[in-house]
């Protein structure tokens, strides 16, 4: 297998994809840390390995090779000694460490982990106040006298959601969309990816289409593949408009040569249960998508194409079916639309709820799916889908189906 990256499509043969197996980043929160560490559901942590486990298995049967965040970090900060000092120094100041004391304290425990592998771990774990000698007690601050929402326990808080490995960059072609994330806990997950597009020696160098660093948020939640000159991006609670046309400008009229040519923004409502465009829709074969038909009244869709001259962006809305918007996109001539819960409102939204759209299409017609979303998934298989069925009654709860908990590297043309 060539080095680098290679993800035109949604559908094309998965052959490398990244995966995160959750761990102690699941355990250290209770219900009153919820909002503040954007996890929202306390799992029964051995049972959610188990099914993602299962999950992993399957995709290796497909022939995809799986590679795990961890270990992909582990190399990045192994194969370059400047590596872990530069990642400890980001990871601290985006810690919410409340005062210089805490973080000399964070920071020493961290550099006293001698191996990679179990500093890696840390990383996602995050560190118990009482795992560390704290400075004396006047070192005390505001933000702790009033710690009203903050958990006095923790003092580095873990990255719980960091299972769903969609969100925090996108491979599209051979680079990648950096996210920024619309949660702070969550932000610090980019940081692992920036990491590894430094310093990993099969990853390092490839070309970036977005910057962790830029103002307006967006995730890989929002960011579909749908061929090599057009790509979907959802306009969401999670994607910014102004982040589009960041990405649009860096595709179109940046330094590095991107194949890019067309961006379709399709605005969806901003709401939790509809986060990101990939939770209402995804392409399960090269004329079938999944739809949460409660989108289908409200969807909006704009086009982004380069213009005449250097630094222009052509914007216009698209005034037609989501039918016939996909064709042209995809070249083809008919699209089949297969609707969440059969089309029934409240199986919909609870099928959606539990990710019934989010499927993970490993070749054209054969689909990663949650077990539990049984009606969705007697519809696919009706239609002549090649059902890979997951467990799911812990790893659901996270909110992020087959889709999110996968970030393809390489998949085969068709
Ligand atoms: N690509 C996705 N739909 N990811 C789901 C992420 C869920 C996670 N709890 C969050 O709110 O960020």
């Amino acid at each position: 297998m060539p080095k680098g990256l290679n993800v035109h499509t949604e559908i094309g043969p998965l052959k490398k994809v990244m995966l995160h197996r959750p761990g102690l980043d699941m355990v250290y929160f209770g219900d009153e840390d919820f909002d503040r560490v954007w996890f929202h559901d306390a799992l029964y942590l051995e049972r959610a390995q188990e099914e993602h486990d299962r999950f992993a298995e399957l995709l290796r049967q497909e022939g995809a090779e799986v590679l795990y965040l961890e270990d992909l970090l582990k190399e990045a900060l192994d194969a370059d000694p400047d590596a872990r000092g530069e990642f400890t120094n980001t990871y601290l100041a985006e810690s919410r460490l409340p005062g210089k004391e805490y973080a000399a304290a964070a920071r020493e425990f961290l550099d006293s982990i001698e191996d990679t592998g179990e500093f890696v771990k840390r990383v996602f774990r995050g560190i118990r106040r009482k795992e560390v000698e704290l400075p004396h007690r006047s070192a005390h601050t505001l933000a702790e006298l009033d710690a009203t929402k903050d958990d006095p326990d923790s003092l580095i808080d873990p990255l719980p959601s960091s299972y769903f490995t969609r969100d925090a960059f996108a491979v599209v072609g051979n680079g990648v969309n950096m996210s920024h994330m619309y949660h702070y806990n969550r932000n610090r997950e980019t940081l692992l990816g920036e990491t590894i597009f430094t310093h990993h020696p099969e990853y390092r160098g490839v070309p970036l289409w977005y910057d962790r660093k830029s103002s307006f948020h967006t995730e890989g939640g929002d960011v579909l593949n749908f061929g090599r000159h057009t790509l979907a991006v959802g306009l969401s609670q999670r994607t910014e408009a102004a982040a589009i046309d960041q990405m649009a400008q860096n595709m179109f009229w940046g330094d590095e040569e991107c194949e890019i040519e067309e961006i379709l923004a399709f605005k969806i409502p901003a709401s939790y249960a509809f986060m990101h465009l990939d939770t209402v829709f995804t392409q399960v074969d090269v004329d079938k998508f999944t739809v949460h038909p409660n989108i289908l009244g409200t969807l909006k869709v704009y086009r982004l194409t380069p213009g005449a001259t250097k630094g222009e962006v052509r914007i216009a809305e698209i005034d037609d079916t989501l039918e016939h918007i996909l064709e042209k996109a995809l070249g083809i001539d008919s699209v089949q639309l297969i609707e969440c819960g059969g089309g029934d409102p409240v199986l919909a939204a609870r099928e959606q709820w539990n990710d019934g759209s989010n499927t993970l299409c490993v070749k054209p017609g054969v689909v990663c799916v949650y077990e539990r979303n049984v009606v969705t998934n007697d519809l696919l298989c009706k239609n002549g889908m090649k059902l890979l069925v997951v467990p799911s009654a812990e790893l659901s709860r996270g909110r992020g189906g087959p889709r999110c908990m996968s970030m393809p590297f390489w998949r085969e043309e068709i």
